[in-house]
């Protein structure tokens, strides 16, 4: 079978009865019922998805998938194309934003070229998956064949399931690409069935015709190339991007696996929904991060059906929101592995 399908059908949802024992026991701790929100969610919801009462997510990674787009030619953006590659090759020395921040829990980063236009040097700290050097202009036909978007979801497996084999244990997702807000807001209309100015935003900055300007690119690309919402590799293909594509993969391969996954921003987002709509089961596995300043974010984050819990007005990609979340997971874990019961704490008295 091949590799995208054996891996929607291998996910399955968490397992409630441990949920709910989680829960109960999280209730029995030296605390009123509930008195630490959300890190008491967090921490049932790693119960559930890992099945361990104590979960350890000690082995972290922030998987980036680098691509660049062909649709950077309608001029969507200021920004120069050769940002993705020397930003790409930042990643493995730790220099990028999301690095910075990685780098408080120790996370390793993990860097895989999906698309990008140019060769990268092989002894750079990168993966090389190549799927294609960019994708197509979405604006003048596809972005990519349904084929290409099929490989680079199993790209995202493939490396995704490699780093879980090793003992990563807690993954975040990330993405460099420069002009990916412009895919990321055409496959969410798409989904989402709205007009493409609702969707589209700043991000990393817009070129002299605005937000106006790129909203009518994507209504064009999305015109031109009639993707049918209820296929997601027909929307990924058509006017997605191959790291978009690459993100999806990784949200299914920890899913299959059981593993816990923290989305990033807007980009991030929309990659979730896609692997969502490819098996609703993922969602379970999917942990919030940041609310992205992109005014798409929070439509996909409603369509996911996840609240981010981080007000950073942070808007920059990478798996920044991602790393970000990181600590508190720490915090939730030790909560749960820390904390004495209310009985236990009770004793003392009778001691
Ligand atoms: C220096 C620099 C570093 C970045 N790191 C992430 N992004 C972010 O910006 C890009 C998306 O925004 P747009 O669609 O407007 O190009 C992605 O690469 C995203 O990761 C960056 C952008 C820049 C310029
Ligand atoms: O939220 C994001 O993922 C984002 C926003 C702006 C630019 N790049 C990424």
């Amino acid at each position: 079978m091949p590799l995208l399908q054996q891996t929607i059908e291998q996910i399955q949802g968490i397992d409630r009865q441990i949920e709910a024992d989680a829960r109960k026991y999280i209730d029995s701790l030296a605390k009123p019922p509930q008195s630490l929100g959300k890190l008491e969610t967090l921490a049932i919801q790693l119960s559930a998805i890992t099945g361990e009462r104590f979960p350890k997510i000690d082995q972290k990674a922030m998987i980036v998938m680098a691509a660049d787009h062909g649709v950077y030619e309608e001029g969507v953006t200021p920004n120069p194309q050769s940002t993705t590659v020397f930003q790409t090759l930042s990643f493995p020395k730790g220099t990028t934003g999301m690095c910075t921040i990685a780098k408080v829990t120790n996370a390793k980063v993990v860097t895989v070229d999906v698309g990008v236009k140019e060769d990268l040097p092989p002894d750079a700290g990168v993966i090389i998956k190549k799927v294609k050097y960019g994708t197509d202009n979405m604006a003048k036909g596809p972005a990519m064949t349904r084929e290409e978007a099929i490989r680079a979801i199993e790209v995202g497996i493939e490396v995704t399931t490699e780093e879980i084999k090793k003992g990563i244990n807690l993954i975040g997702t990330g993405e460099m690409g420069i002009a990916n807000t412009t895919p990321s807001a055409a496959v969410l209309a798409v989904f989402y069935g709205c007009d493409p100015l609702e969707v589209t935003g700043f991000g990393a900055g817009v070129g002299s015709g605005g937000i106006e300007f790129k909203a009518e690119v994507i209504r064009k690309a999305i015109e031109l190339n009639q993707p049918n919402a209820d296929d997601p590799i027909d929307v990924l293909a058509k006017v997605g991007g191959l790291e978009l594509c690459g993100m999806a993969g990784i949200f299914l391969a920890a899913a299959a696996n059981r593993v816990p996954v923290v989305v990033d921003g807007y980009i991030s987002l929309v990659s979730a929904l896609a692997a969502y709509k490819l098996n609703p089961h993922v969602k379970d596995y999917i942990i919030p991060s940041h609310q992205s300043e992109e005014p798409g974010a929070k439509i996909a984050a409603d369509l996911l059906g996840i609240e981010p819990m981080l007000q950073m007005n942070m808007r920059l990609g990478e798996g920044s929101g991602a790393a970000l979340a990181f600590p508190i997971l720490d915090a939730a874990c030790s909560m749960v592995s820390n904390m004495v019961t209310l009985e236990e704490a009770a004793a003392i008295l009778t001691k």
